[in-house]
């Protein structure tokens, strides 16, 4: 048996159809081999964060357990970034679809490619709110407080409020050996 362990990803749409491009991704992601989504957190509409003059956001983060590498994970999440044809012009600009792989396990990654924690996360309304609904326990590797100690570190809760549609879970895979 691979051994597997417990991510979580941001997910974050502003243009177009938001929940669906969400529940796209999800879908996308729980489809791809290695990688089950195990829970989604509730999904938030967000004041623009960095660039001001864009719509609003609506974010989330799924939990998954995968036998892939965080480097793989990273491919996977380009790609659907790439298959829900994201449009980005400018940085922290308007997109369809932004994933960024928060956490894996306890581990902390610093390559040039890949950074993980993600590397704004902890000044991040938008990530750590839905976070905290799914780990609010887990520690943020490389800092000294978890996700929910850091939520009690955010200035205010500004600009985030529970938005009335939802994600819903993909079904369940079926196990190898059963199909
Ligand atoms: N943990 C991570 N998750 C996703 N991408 C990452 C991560 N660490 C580094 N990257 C790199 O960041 C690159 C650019 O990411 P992206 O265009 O989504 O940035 P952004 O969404 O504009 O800004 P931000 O990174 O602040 O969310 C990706 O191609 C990837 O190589
Ligand atoms: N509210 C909000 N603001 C952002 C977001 C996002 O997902 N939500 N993503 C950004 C680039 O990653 C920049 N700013």
């Amino acid at each position: 048996m691979k051994r597997e362990v417990t991510a979580y990803i941001g997910l974050g749409s502003n243009l177009g159809d938001r929940l669906g491009y969400l529940q796209s991704a999800v879908d996308c992601l729980h489809e791809t081999d290695g990688i089950r989504v195990t829970r989604v957190s509730r999904v938030y509409e967000t004041a623009p964060v960095g660039l001001s003059e864009q719509p609003d956001f609506l974010n989330l983060v799924a939990e998954v357990r995968t036998t892939l590498s965080a480097e793989t994970i990273l491919d996977v999440l380009l790609s659907v970034e790439r298959s829900l044809r994201r449009v980005r012009l400018v940085r922290w600009g308007p997109r369809t679809i932004d994933l960024d792989l928060l956490l894996y396990g306890e581990e902390t990654i610093n390559r040039p490619s890949l950074t993980v924690p993600h590397p704004r996360m902890t000044e991040r309304a938008f990530v750590l709110i839905p976070l905290g609904e799914l780990a609010g326990n887990h520690p943020i590797p490389g800092t000294d407080a978890t996700v929910g100690e850091w939520i009690t570190r955010l200035p205010a809760e500004e600009g985030i409020r529970l938005f009335e549609g939802r994600i819903s879970l993909p079904e369940r895979k079926k196990e190898p050996d059963t199909v």
